[in-house]
């Protein structure tokens, strides 16, 4: 992870230079005016990783900046990670520092953490892991009320959990979700909300059945089904699919079914050219899909699918990389108008910036 510049004077200048350029990068559409959505201008990250640097008897976080993998940073303090991990992670390492079971070859510490309050802290070493560490780890456990992974080559110890569980308020509803060590999840909890909130927004009224690409957790499904008669979603990893199953369930949603398979094997069985068993049951062929949500890495979309996503009526285009969004954006705009255009500002103090489009069919 790079080391963001945080300048909290500075935030509502530098979200407006990122604006702009998101202004000039898209001169060539004829966009709506743009929605600008910001971030807790300190403490907004729920989820860092930070490499441990072992100096003589000192044992310290580094980052880097960016582009730079060579010098390393010293961390004494973290204005970027969220109330929580700030309360845990200096603290845990200077227990850690004093523990030889638990410093020797530590190289990196994750943590996740949620507006909720929960915190799951990941510790990766260069050696074998055993139950001697399991055992010297309960002590971090319940120091700080918080569950541990540990991680050597191969080996994956968990100390009680490997899951933290997030509670989002949507519009006065809360909905809960499992977000899993090591899998996608939103960074930015407070803009991860606002962007349900607009998804939202921009699908009220809609008519019909929704179908997602790259829907992970079912972050966006599980709020956007109240939108739709049904949905069906698509999603590569198989945690997150778990993951998506559970919260499903938790949440006592009725009419969402999670497929675990690639979006492009999704497109093909939707066109008529492949058949599975894993839609067996699922009745594709009774579904009315009017809009389409997708939600990809950021590669973007692949041309199968940007062809598939144009057969629907709406598009809900959530992207995380302007330039690739970009590129889909001029063959979707041949079909389908820009209604609503979005930022996100997700990761301030850096270049990045996410942006959600709603598009309809002429
Ligand atoms: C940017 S994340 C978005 C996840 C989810 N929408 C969210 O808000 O948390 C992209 C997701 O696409 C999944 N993914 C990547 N390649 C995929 C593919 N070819 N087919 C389906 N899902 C894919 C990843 O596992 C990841 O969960």
């Amino acid at each position: 992870m790079a080391l963001p510049n945080i300048q909290p004077e500075r935030y509502e200048q530098l979200l407006a230079d990122k604006v702009a350029g998101v202004k000039a990068q898209f001169v060539d559409f004829t966009l709506p005016d743009i929605e600008v959505f910001d971030s807790p201008k300190t403490h907004y990250r729920l989820r860092a990783e930070f490499r441990v640097w072992h100096d003589g008897d000192d044992l310290y976080y580094v980052m880097f900046e960016p582009g730079d993998n060579r010098n390393p940073v010293r961390l004494d303090e973290c204005e970027m990670v969220s109330p929580r991990i700030r309360e845990v992670m200096f603290e845990l390492l200077d227990l850690i520092r004093e523990n030889p079971a638990l410093r020797f070859k530590l190289f990196q510490v994750d943590f996740l953490s949620t507006l909720s309050g929960e915190l799951l802290v990941s510790m990766l070493y260069h050696r074998p892991i055993d139950e001697t560490w399991a055992e010297e780890v309960q002590v971090l456990r319940r120091q700080f009320n918080i569950d541990i992974v540990g991680r050597s080559r191969g080996k994956k110890l968990i100390v009680e959990r490997d899951f933290v569980i997030e509670k989002l308020t949507i519009n006065d509803r809360v909905f809960e979700y499992k977000q899993v060590e090591n899998s996608f999840t939103q960074p930015n909890g407070e803009v991860c909300k606002k962007m349900i909130g607009w998804a939202l927004d921009v699908t009220q009224n809609s008519e019909g059945d929704l179908v997602e690409f790259y829907c992970g957790n079912g972050n966006f499904t599980l709020p956007l089904a109240q939108n739709f008669r049904r949905v069906v979603a698509t999603e590569i990893s198989k945690t997150s699919v778990r993951a998506a199953e559970y919260n499903i369930e938790v949440n006592g949603i009725q009419n969402l079914d999670v497929l675990r398979m690639p979006s492009e094997d999704l497109t093909l069985v939707l066109q008529g050219k492949k058949e599975t068993r894993k839609v067996a049951g699922l009745a594709l062929e009774t579904c009315q899909f009017s809009t389409v949500l997708v939600d990809p890495p950021r590669s973007g979309l692949d041309d199968e699918t940007v062809q598939q996503v144009c057969a629907y009526d709406h598009i809900v285009y959530i992207s995380c990389n302007p330039d690739t969004l970009l590129e889909n954006l001029h063959t979707i705009t041949k079909t389908h108008k820009i209604e609503r255009f979005a930022v996100f500002d997700q990761f301030p103090y850096t270049h990045h910036l996410e942006c959600g489009v709603y598009l309809t069919k002429y």
